[in-house]
């Protein structure tokens, strides 16, 4: 039997272990190679099918009116292709969501929550969209959202839609939010930003990987140094945190985190955070949560 609700879907937060910029598109997108790890902090997303066609966010979010909301635009496009499919309208969706991430935290909170509602809709419409397919819905709305559907640690290019699975030693990172938010439009337009990084292979970051124990240790953020000086909180979190090793920003920013090898390093650094930071610890997610809440291990397989 079909299920009605779904409650307890996870959306995970991620981190750009490292960003390149290597080119632009001639539309102006920019060219990106990096590699994408899931943590497991992140917001939690309820949903409960209706019957009316409507789709609707029950919980208000600050900042963000319900029909701009990327997981109100994604389950939209969502209902158009499944009348397309099926030849009647969708059955329609609640969705009330738990936030915690922070917006404009370079922790695709926005694109994971449109993620994450888009692989639950489509369980519990029986819409029938495979994996790609669902990954193909969510690129216009934003660059992140193929890679949380992807559902695994990638390389990524393009503008990060072209993903591979990539191995990662399990970390426990230490996350600060330096209580800003940074629109990644003003970043990308920048006139510092360089973007003329070599691109670097998946050979070169696992090479990496073997000959240091920080998976945040290869390569650069090229998006940092300009997120540096337009937004001084950035650098101040990130120069706090380097005494402790390689401190980096994730995304567009604001958000900065560094890799240790064992939860108990992880907690000694987070026990001495300055108290004018939110900060947390989280773990590497080699694979989605939703998977689990799905139980299916295959539903989009
Ligand atoms: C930088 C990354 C890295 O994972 O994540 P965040 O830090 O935002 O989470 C992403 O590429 C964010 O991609 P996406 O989520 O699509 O960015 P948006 O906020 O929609 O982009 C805002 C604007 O930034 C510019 N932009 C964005 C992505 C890109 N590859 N090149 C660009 O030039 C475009 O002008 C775009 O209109
Ligand atoms: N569900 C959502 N959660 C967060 N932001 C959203 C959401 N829907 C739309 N947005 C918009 O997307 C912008 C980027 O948010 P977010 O994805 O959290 O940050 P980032 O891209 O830096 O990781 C927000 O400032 C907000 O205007």
């Amino acid at each position: 039997m079909a299920l009605h609700a779904l409650r307890d879907c996870p959306a995970p937060a991620k981190l750009n272990l490292f960003l390149h910029v290597c080119g632009r598109r001639p539309d102006g997108y920019h060219l990106l190679q990096t590699v994408f790890q899931m943590v497991d902090h992140g917001d939690t997303l309820h949903f409960a099918a209706r019957d009316d066609g409507q789709i609707r966010r029950l919980t208000e979010v600050a900042g963000v009116p319900e029909q701009q909301d990327l997981i109100v635009r994604a389950l939209r496009l969502l209902a158009a292709e499944f009348e397309r499919r099926h030849g009647r309208a969708a059955p329609g969706i609640d969705v009330e969501i738990d936030k915690i991430l922070p917006m404009g935290g370079g922790l695709g909170g926005g694109s994971s929550d449109a993620a994450t509602a888009l692989m639950a809709a489509n369980h519990l419409w029986q819409a029938g969209l495979d994996r790609e397919e669902l990954m193909a819905l969510g690129l216009p709305l934003g660059a992140d959202i193929p890679f949380f559907i992807f559902g695994q640690t990638a390389f990524a290019e393009g503008v990060g839609e072209a993903l591979v699975p990539v191995a990662v030693p399990a970390s426990w990172y230490v996350v600060i939010e330096p209580g800003i938010s940074v629109p990644t439009a003003a970043i990308f337009s920048s006139g510092d930003l360089t973007r003329n990084t070599e691109p670097v292979t998946i050979a070169d970051f696992s090479r990496c990987l073997v000959s240091q124990t920080n998976p945040g240790g290869f390569g650069k953020n090229d998006l940092q140094a300009v997120a540096e000086r337009l937004f001084p909180p950035v650098a101040e979190a990130v120069k706090w945190l380097s005494q402790f090793g390689k401190a980096r920003m994730t995304g567009s920013g604001a958000c900065v985190f560094c890799a240790f090898s064992t939860e108990s390093e992880a907690d000694r650094v987070l026990s001495t955070v300055p108290a004018v930071w939110t900060a947390w610890k989280a773990k590497s997610l080699a694979r989605h949560p939703l998977a689990e809440v799905l139980q299916v291990g295959g539903v989009l397989d």
